[in-house]
Order: C-alpha cells, then structure tokens, then sequence
C-alpha cells in the first residue's frame, strides 16, 4: 500500500515557494489554500519580472483563466525560465477549448512542455483536440469521456495530465491512478481548481510527479470530506476546506485516501 501521507509530510517539510501567474478570481482564495496546505505562495504576474522570479522559485503554475496579451508573453517566458533552471511547472489550462486565444495560448504552453496539466475534463479534451468547448470554466464532460485523451496529451507532452471532477484520473499515459476522495460542494465555490493547482506543484517539488499529483489530489479531496463535516453549504464549506487543509495530517491522509492503481 502507498504511503500518500509521505508526499504531505514531504511538501510540509519542504514549504516550497511557488509562483503562481493565475486568473484574478482565483489570487486570494488560491494564497490562502496553499498557505493553509503548508505551502508558500507568491502571486507574480508582470512582464518585467515573472521570469526573474521563475529563475528562482522551487515550482511555478501557469493558469490561463483571465488572459490578455502582456500576460501570454509573461507567461512563455516563465515557463522558459522554469525549465532553464529544471524547475516542475503546472499548466491550469481554464476554459481552454472555449476560444480561439485560449486554444492558441494554450497550443504556446504545451509547446513549452508543462510537468504537469491539471484540468477539468473538458479543459483536458480540448488539449487533446476533442472539440469541446466547456461550459465557460466548468465541465460540460465526464472525467471517464476525458481518459483517453488524457493518457495520449500525457505521451504527447511527456508529462502527468490530471483530470479532476467527481473522481479525479491521473495519468503519465503509462500508469494512471484514480481518486475518489472529494465533495459534491467543491465544485460550488469559485478557483477551487485553481487552488488545487498550486497545491500539486507544491507536491511536486523534488518527487516523483505522478504519486505526487495523485497524493496531493486525495489530500485535497480528503479536506473536502472533513469541511463538509461542518458546512453544509458553499460559503462556510470554503472556509471549512481552509481550515482542513491545515489539520489533515499526513497520517489522516495515508488513512482516508481513496487511491486506486488503474
Ligand atoms: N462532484 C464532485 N464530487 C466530489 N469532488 C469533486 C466534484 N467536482 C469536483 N470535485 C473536486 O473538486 C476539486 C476541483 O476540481 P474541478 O471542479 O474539476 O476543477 P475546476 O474548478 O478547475 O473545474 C478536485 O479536488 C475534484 O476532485
Ligand atoms: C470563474 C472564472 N472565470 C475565469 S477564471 C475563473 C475561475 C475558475 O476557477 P476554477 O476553474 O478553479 O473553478
Ligand atoms: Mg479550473
């Protein structure tokens, strides 16, 4: 049996910084997820400095949920800059198939060779040149529909492409894992995903990508279950998640995860 727990404990111990250029919805509720995690985060955007500041970091996500031009420049060169230094970056590809400037941007990031893509099924689908165009930032598939189109970006790219919805699928298109850990309300409070991105990059740091991603997904769905011990709605559940986040312990987790080797 895996120890899912170790990959919390590792994270913790680590406390890595992680840069995070991501949509406005999602800056604070994101920061205060990753904190709450154990994490540090660091929300740095501009042109004139993201790359700098990717030449440093321990891990970067890239989340394409408000875009504009001087962003998609920050963006590449970023993303450069983190694989320069052998640094693990996340791609968020949000609402992905939903335009033409996100499907283009988001061809930009593949060619840029992302460590991980954590999205949701339609986000995946489209990355995989499924035409699918999502419902805005939200899933109009299922994660099961996405599956096949995750494992061949996953080969594609090179990289582990995460699939999160009821039950979440990870895959480096070799070995996949299902999660089943997580909450019918998380869906129901804003940048959830979002938040969830930087918390696999923080996972990521100095591990193996693909046990990382699947013990940072179970954590957080984990943290799921016990908020909706005590909110039962999705105002009081985001703080609950927050609160959680912070108590699960790694030995909780090693417990609780509902991880299944595909
Ligand atoms: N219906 C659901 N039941 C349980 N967990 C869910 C459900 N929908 C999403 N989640 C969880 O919510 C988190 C965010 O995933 P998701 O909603 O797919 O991302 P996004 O917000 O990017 O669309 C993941 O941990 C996922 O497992
Ligand atoms: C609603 C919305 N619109 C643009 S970005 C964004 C946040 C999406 O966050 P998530 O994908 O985590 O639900
Ligand atoms: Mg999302």
């Amino acid at each position: 049996m895996t120890n899912w727990g170790h990959y919390l404990n590792q994270m913790r111990a680590n406390a890595p910084l992680v840069q995070n250029i991501t949509n406005y919805v999602s800056m604070n509720i994101m920061a205060n997820v990753m904190l709450a995690a154990g994490a540090s985060p660091a929300m740095v955007h501009a042109e004139e400095e993201a790359a700098e500041f990717a030449s440093f970091t321990s891990a970067l996500t890239i989340n394409i949920g408000t875009l504009s031009a001087p962003w998609v420049n920050a963006m590449q060169m970023a993303a450069k800059a983190a694989n320069d230094a052998g640094t693990p970056w996340v791609l968020d590809p949000v609402a992905a198939g939903a335009t033409a400037f996100r499907r283009e941007t988001a061809a930009k990031l593949l060619a840029l060779n992302p460590s991980i893509i954590r999205g949701n099924a339609s986000e995946i689908m489209a990355l995989a040149g499924a035409i699918t165009k999502g419902k805005g930032a939200d899933s109009a598939d299922s994660v099961e529909a996405a599956q096949e189109g995750a494992k061949a970006l996953a080969k594609s790219i090179g990289c582990v492409v995460a699939v999160t919805g009821p039950q979440d699928f990870i895959t480096d298109g070799a070995t996949s894992y299902g999660v089943t850990n997580g909450h019918a309300l998380m869906p129901l409070v804003t940048a959830l995903g979002c938040s969830l991105t930087g918390v696999v990059a923080a996972f990521a740091v100095g591990q193996p990508h693909l046990e990382a991603t699947t013990a940072a997904l179970a954590y957080y769905g984990l943290a799921g279950e016990v908020a909706a011990e005590t909110a039962q709605a999705p105002g009081s559940f985001a703080t609950a998640l927050i609160d959680a986040l912070h108590t699960v312990t790694p030995d909780i987790l090693s417990q609780a995860a509902k991880v299944e080797l595909l």
